[in-house]
């Protein structure tokens, strides 16, 4: 179980126009864990080389409140999807929860205890943050090999999970030479080396095909039913709505909403309606008789543009639609929800904390 309360982390002041120091945070703990992240902390002032006088190196960029009282649960045995806009605060709070940034304040704890007392290290927490912390000219095999012996894992699991990765074949091939799909795939490996209770991944699909995706949801469900607790972050609703039981989302580093994705999906416009249902009945004569009983049963029924198109319900879930089109003896040719309801409480509810939009666009 995952337990995060009143978690805020506002960074520093940092000079515009300088990239942030990534510096490597390998051998920092005893755990291991970290040897797979870095830290996203820039360095010191006074331990910057200063820039030219007067330009905007010079200049302070005001401090950023990443992530703002927060507080949630992650609880075992389910898979939770982690959401929220670009820039909402997801990374930070995994970097906070599993010790590579220290909070402003609040606190972040495992099954109790701070990441840092943990001793286990990748046998009780397993974490995808960043496929590309890895070292370029080091074999996959080699890498998992290093991460295993310094965590006390046996090395016929880095063959396990290989397999389990779908790396068998690449293993012994450089991983500057690994596509983002297999870099992705590699840090999933990794996160499963110690086979932890306790597995995080911040947006682990991206970069993989259809089939790595269809994988990795199918693997996120199978370490839940196995009673591990599941954390997944994303910025598309899309990618939760097939893997997730509940729901954890953020904008602007506050929370928004901590339920199930069944009472989540609820919010959205019409409770799952709210688009509408498309309807198209084998024979377009048959179409009014099935808008009347629609109607009747309290539904909005927008008629057809055109003779054989099809009609449009709303306030009537596709569900209902089809019973009753069923008992009044109409072959339907199509019944379809127009977009998710889930995709709408999301849009609707994260509106407020989108900071980064095309300007005078959609969303
Ligand atoms: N080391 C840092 N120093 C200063 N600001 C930072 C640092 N790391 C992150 N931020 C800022 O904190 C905010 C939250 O960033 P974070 O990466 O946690 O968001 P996110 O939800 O993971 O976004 P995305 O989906 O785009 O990856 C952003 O405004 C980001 O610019």
């Amino acid at each position: 179980m995952i337990e995060v309360d009143e978690l805020t982390k506002r960074y520093g002041r940092r000079p515009i126009g300088r990239p942030v120091i990534r510096r490597p945070v390998i051998g920092r703990s005893a755990t291991g864990l970290l040897a797979i992240g870095r830290s996203r902390n820039a360095r010191p002032a006074a331990d910057r080389p200063a820039g030219p006088a007067g330009s905007a190196a010079d200049r302070p960029a005001a401090g950023r409140l990443a992530v703002d009282r927060l507080g949630f649960t992650v609880r075992p045995g389910r898979v939770t999807g982690f959401l929220g806009p670009n820039g909402a605060g997801k990374s930070t709070t995994l970097r906070l929860v599993l010790g590579l940034d220290e909070p402003t304040s609040g606190s972040a704890t495992v099954d109790g205890r701070r990441f840092r007392e943990l001793s286990r290290g990748l046998r009780h927490v397993g974490a995808l943050l960043d496929a590309h912390d890895v070292h370029g000219g080091r074999t996959a095999e080699g890498h998992l090999a290093a991460l295993a012996r310094t965590n006390g894992i046996p090395r016929r699991r880095v063959v396990e999970v290989l397999a389990e990765a779908g790396l068998a074949e690449a293993a012994r091939r450089r991983i500057g030479d690994y596509s983002l799909g297999m870099k992705q795939r590699l840090g999933i490996a990794a996160a499963l080396l110690g086979d932890p209770p306790v597995l995080l991944f911040d947006e682990p699909v991206n970069g993989l095909d259809p089939e790595g995706v269809l994988w990795a949801r199918g693997l996120f469900r199978r370490l839940a039913a196995e009673g591990r607790t599941v954390f997944v972050s994303s910025h598309l609703m899309s990618e939760m709505e097939h893997t997730a039981d509940d729901l954890v989302v953020i904008g602007r580093g506050r929370l928004i909403a901590a339920e199930s994705l069944a009472d989540f999906a609820a919010r959205g416009t019409g409770g799952g309606a709210g688009r509408g249902v498309t309807v198209r009945t084998a024979d377009p004569a048959e179409g009014s008789g099935l808008a009347a009983v629609l109607t009747r049963a309290g539904a909005t029924v927008r008629a057809p543009q055109a003779a054989e198109g099809p009609l449009v319900v709303t306030g009537m879930g596709a569900d209902r639609i089809g019973v009753l089109a069923f008992r009044h003896g109409t072959p339907l040719a199509e019944l379809s929800s127009r977009g998710s309801s889930l995709e709408d409480a999301f849009m609707e509810l994260t509106a407020d904390s989108v900071e980064y939009r095309r300007k005078g666009g959609a969303r």
